[in-house]
């Protein structure tokens, strides 16, 4: 099995990457725990929970399902874990599971950082983005105006990712999740990008899904362990995120999935290198291999004025000024302050050209 360790601060924690985890998780706790709650959402739970519950048998369980989608990383949600949390009589040493995407992640992972000040986490990923958002202790909850306002830094005690469980997700889930490999790619791994730019994602097989997991998975734990506070190199992994991060607040969480506006971002953060920079970038082929494969491009009539106001909610601004990750070239990011004048700019000119289909 592929086990890979990341070196937090506070804790070194596994990742077990391997089919049917889901069966044993008991062989996997790297601790006693007094009770434990699984969390997981309403399409999750139909599919795996049961499979769960079985290989814990020999645990005090209980299980809470939230809603499925952005929606569920709300202030009302979080609060009615804590209310489970109590009412199941957890305690420090209790145990939250997150089974499920990166919403179910984020959220669970925020509460169980805060319920009593942090009690137990493990992250047990079933989506292909949940490669990126079960490693590296990022939780949060979105406010109303602006995405993952709301959280912590809250390393888990062990990521356990039963890759059999990805069988089950959509056509569009498979896209959200490859945008985030395709950033990682580009932040790190000039051939890892080319790779992903040759493959269909209709005709992914098992051991390709794997290795390209492995590969995010290897990448973001790097990036993660040199800055878990985002300090300085993680910022990087938010490429294609200030522009994606914008759009999914305005256009209504859940509306469009995460991964299909990182997407759009990550375009836009190349145009706004190229003009930085004087370079060129494989814009083309990135535009080129979303279309391909069915990611929407076709963002609806928008201001660039709104949109700027929410890039500003970013946390990376400073001073009120936007930083954008941008690229010298593939393999080589770079912080960049970028001003309101010329975001304007590139905002209105990026609009146009994605409105006219580009091709
Ligand atoms: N914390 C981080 O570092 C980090 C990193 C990247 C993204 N994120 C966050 O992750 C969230 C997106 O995560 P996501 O794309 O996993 O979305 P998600 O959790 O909403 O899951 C997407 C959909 O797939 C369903 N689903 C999940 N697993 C399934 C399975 N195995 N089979 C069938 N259906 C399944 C879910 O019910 C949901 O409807 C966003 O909120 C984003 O901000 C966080
Ligand atoms: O782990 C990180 O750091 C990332 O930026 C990964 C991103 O893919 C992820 O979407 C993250 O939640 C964004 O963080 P935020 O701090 O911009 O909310
Ligand atoms: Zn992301």
């Amino acid at each position: 099995m592929d086990v890979l360790k990341v070196q937090a601060s506070a804790k070194t924690y596994p990742v077990y990457v391997e089919e049917n985890l889901r069966h044993h998780v008991s062989r996997f706790l790297p601790s006693e725990y007094t009770a434990i709650l699984i969390i997981t959402d309403e399409h999750v739970s139909n599919c795996y929970l049961e499979d769960v519950k079985q290989g814990l048998s020999d645990h005090r369980v209980y299980t809470h399902i939230i809603p499925a989608g952005e929606k569920a990383k709300s202030i009302d949600i979080f609060y009615e874990i804590h209310t489970k949390a109590i009412t199941c009589g957890l305690d420090r040493q209790s145990l939250i599971i997150a089974l499920g995407g990166g919403v179910v992640g984020d959220a669970a992972g925020f509460a169980a950082a805060t319920f009593m000040r942090g009690v137990g986490f493990i992250q047990m990923p079933t989506t292909i983005l949940a490669h990126d958002s079960s490693v590296g202790g990022k939780v949060a909850i979105n406010h109303e105006q602006g995405k993952n306002l709301i959280g912590s830094f809250y390393p888990p005690d062990a990521v356990i990712y039963d890759i059999q469980t990805l069988h089950t997700l959509s056509k569009q889930e498979v896209r959200s999740g490859y945008a985030e490999l395709v950033k990682e790619a580009l932040l790190a791994d000039a051939n890892f990008f080319q790779e992903l730019m040759s493959q269909r994602l209709s005709s992914l097989t098992n051991r390709q899904l794997a290795e390209h997991l492995t590969k995010g998975i290897r990448i973001k734990s790097t990036i993660v362990e040199q800055d878990e506070r985002e300090s300085s190199v993680r910022k990087f992994l938010n490429l294609g995120h200030t522009l994606g991060h914008a759009l999914e607040a305005m256009l209504g969480y859940g509306k469009w999935t995460h991964g299909e506006l990182v997407g759009i971002g990550l375009l836009f953060a190349m145009r706004v290198s190229e003009k930085e920079y004087a370079t060129v970038l494989p814009f083309e082929k990135l535009y080129t291999w979303l279309k391909d494969n069915g990611y929407p491009l076709k963002l609806p009539v928008l201001d660039p004025h709104d949109i700027l106001a929410k890039m500003k909610l970013d946390k990376k601004a400073f001073n009120a000024a936007v930083q954008m990750v941008l690229l010298k070239d593939a393999g080589q990011p770079e912080m960049a302050e970028v001003s309101d004048a010329e975001l304007l700019d590139f905002l209105e000119s990026f609009l146009e050209e994605l409105a006219q289909d580009y091709h």
